[in-house]
């Protein structure tokens, strides 16, 4: 293994087929199913990667050919909408699978295909329910990796992310922190540091403003949630405030990367599901979700976790593409 001076700007080519790989990047999908087989009794769902609708314009990573499906089909963005239906069966279900995200990102966070671990929940009524699992998930997840590897995880931590180990046992045994993102926006606002991107209520958080927050928050993960109703989409339940009018909607940012989970409770009332759609000219591509309440639904809600975002973060590499052996972004795909 090259070792550059940490700091450095630096490939992990060599990282990538070999130990480090190997070791954590394998390590993590058994500890995961252990999880939630184990300790949540949860089913797995093999979910598709071709679609017929898209939810959002960046699954238009690659449209396959009309003749084939009969339909225009995409390559999925997230297994969440067909967990909903496994979960109204099954109650608590989750999958691991690829997903594509056509953004136009160089950035060392996104990749165009990514691997996505989804949960979803029947009989949650509150995004408490949803933070404690994603807690949970996170923590269990990573003490399972480093007790089944620990002198590897050392040795990356060594020569890649000194002081990595100290900050992820602050992250394990800290509580993780919560705030609404009004109160987000409010702490934003008030730094003394100038963003490129001023913070305003209803518009997106931006990587510079998860840093700080992160960082304002003493460098523990911390969960912003109740996200402006117009910056969401359609699915998550409308907690009908006013005047800052939100949806229950959750995203857990951790230290070195920013989001790494995003989820929410559903809408499962159906006049205000209905509305919703109607409004966004949806109502005939999702008249299936639609049935799904219309014939009777439950208060439910989930979450993904970014698989490879979570490896950048408990291993401290900071350009995604380091810890993929094959990595997919805008403008390449080779091998
Ligand atoms: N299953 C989820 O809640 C993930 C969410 N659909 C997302 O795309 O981020």
């Amino acid at each position: 293994m090259t070792v550059k001076e940490p700091g450095n700007s630096f490939k992990l080519n060599c990282l990538r087929p070999q130990e480090g790989w190997r070791q954590e990047g394998c390590s993590v999908p058994p500890a995961l199913c252990e999880y939630w087989f184990g300790d949540m009794d949860h089913s797995y769902c093999l979910d598709c990667i071709c679609n017929p609708s898209r939810k959002r314009p960046s699954s238009k990573v690659k449209k396959q050919g009309k003749n084939f499906f009969g339909v225009p089909a995409f390559l999925t963005v997230s297994a969440q909408l067909h967990l909903e239906v496994m979960s109204g069966a099954f109650t608590q279900v989750f999958t691991f699978g690829p997903t594509f995200r056509a953004e136009n990102s160089q950035s060392r966070r996104h990749l165009a295909e990514f691997y996505m671990v989804e949960a979803e929940m029947s009989f949650v009524e509150s995004l408490q329910d949803i933070m404690q699992v994603m807690e949970t998930l996170f923590k269990s997840t990573t003490e399972a990796v480093l007790s089944n590897c620990p002198e590897d995880v050392e040795l990356l931590h060594k020569f890649i992310a000194p002081g990595q180990k100290d900050k992820l046992e602050q992250m394990l045994k800290n509580k993780f922190l919560i705030i609404s993102y009004t109160e987000a926006v409010e702490i934003l606002k008030k730094a003394s540091q100038n963003f490129t991107f001023t913070p305003k209520w209803g518009v997106d958080l931006q990587t510079e403003h998860e840093k700080y927050l992160v960082e304002y928050c003493g460098n523990i993960p911390v969960f912003v949630i109740n996200y402006p109703f117009d910056l969401k989409p359609f699915y998550m339940r409308d907690n009908e405030d006013e005047p800052q009018h939100t949806v229950a909607a959750v995203d857990l940012l951790v230290p070195g990367v920013g989001e790494l989970f995003g989820g929410s409770l559903r809408e499962e009332r159906f006049h205000l599901l209905q509305q919703r759609l109607a409004r966004l000219g949806l109502t005939d591509t999702y008249q299936w979700y639609l049935d799904l309440r219309r014939f009777g639904s439950v208060p439910h809600g989930g979450f993904g976790m970014g698989f490879e975002r979570y490896l950048q973060c408990i291993l401290g590499v900071h350009n995604i593409k380091d810890v993929i052996p094959f990595p997919r972004f805008s403008h390449s795909c080779l091998l």
